[in-house]
């Protein structure tokens, strides 16, 4: 059995949907892990994404897989081998930061629908090829911002992204309004000095302020 990277793009489009923001997670202790999902899911963002970044990220994800409504990503995903550690652990999908054909031909065999980045026309045109149409743009801000998506979007308007790098609350908006986005990443809602100090309360706030982002138009 293997998943194709058109239902796996309807999968990620449907995880996509469910709330405007994608938490970016960096995540080094496991103890934070749970109540840090809880915080973020009670908030009203239930797809989250942790970084294949830390030590502890595998054990990360398993720990929030637990949580009730969340939908677990695993980010940073690299190598086939990081693919099969991801689903391992209870990753439900992945995020690329680009893509190659190993890492492609890796999540359809294992059957975890994968996010792939592009930066470029070039590669999201490789990648539809392929029957991927929801893509991340990466890294968002430092290839152009929302004025080189809206560019992208014109001639490849088949193409949905969720841009991710650098986005924030002052500018998620912008991308936001676009009619090729759906949703966008960001780290900005689980900070590290807040999940340092286990503050859940200021991220469930974040969550939420996050969350009531307005999409699409
Ligand atoms: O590691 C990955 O696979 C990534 O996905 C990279 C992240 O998307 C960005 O690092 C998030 O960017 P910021 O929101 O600007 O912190």
């Amino acid at each position: 059995m293997s998943l194709t990277a058109k239902d796996a793009s309807i999968i990620i489009r449907e995880i996509c949907s469910l709330a405007p923001i994608v938490p970016v997670l960096v995540v080094h202790d496991v103890d934070t892990a749970r109540p840090l999902a809880e915080a973020l899911v009670a908030g009203g963002l239930p797809a989250l994404e942790v970084t294949l970044r830390t030590p502890a990220a595998l054990e990360v994800i398993s720990a929030m897989a637990e949580v009730l409504g969340g939908h677990l990503g695993a980010g940073t995903l690299v190598t086939p081998d990081d693919v099969r550690a991801a689903k391992a652990a209870g990753a439900t999908f992945g995020v690329s930061p680009g893509a190659t054909d190993a890492l492609l031909a890796a999540c359809e065999e294992e059957e975890l629908p994968l996010l792939p980045g592009a930066a470029t026309a070039t590669e999201a045109m490789r990648l539809l090829a392929q029957g991927y149409d929801m893509l991340k743009f990466f890294p968002a801000e430092a290839s152009g911002g929302a004025p080189a998506l809206k560019a992208i979007g014109a001639p490849l308007p088949q193409i949905t992204f969720c841009p991710t790098g650098g986005v924030s609350m002052t500018n998620a908006e912008s991308y936001l309004s676009l009619p090729n986005v759906l949703c966008a990443g960001g780290s900005w809602v689980a900070p590290a000095d807040l999940v340092e100090a286990k503050d859940w309360a200021a991220i469930e706030r974040l969550a939420r302020e996050a969350a009531g982002l307005g999409r699409g138009t």
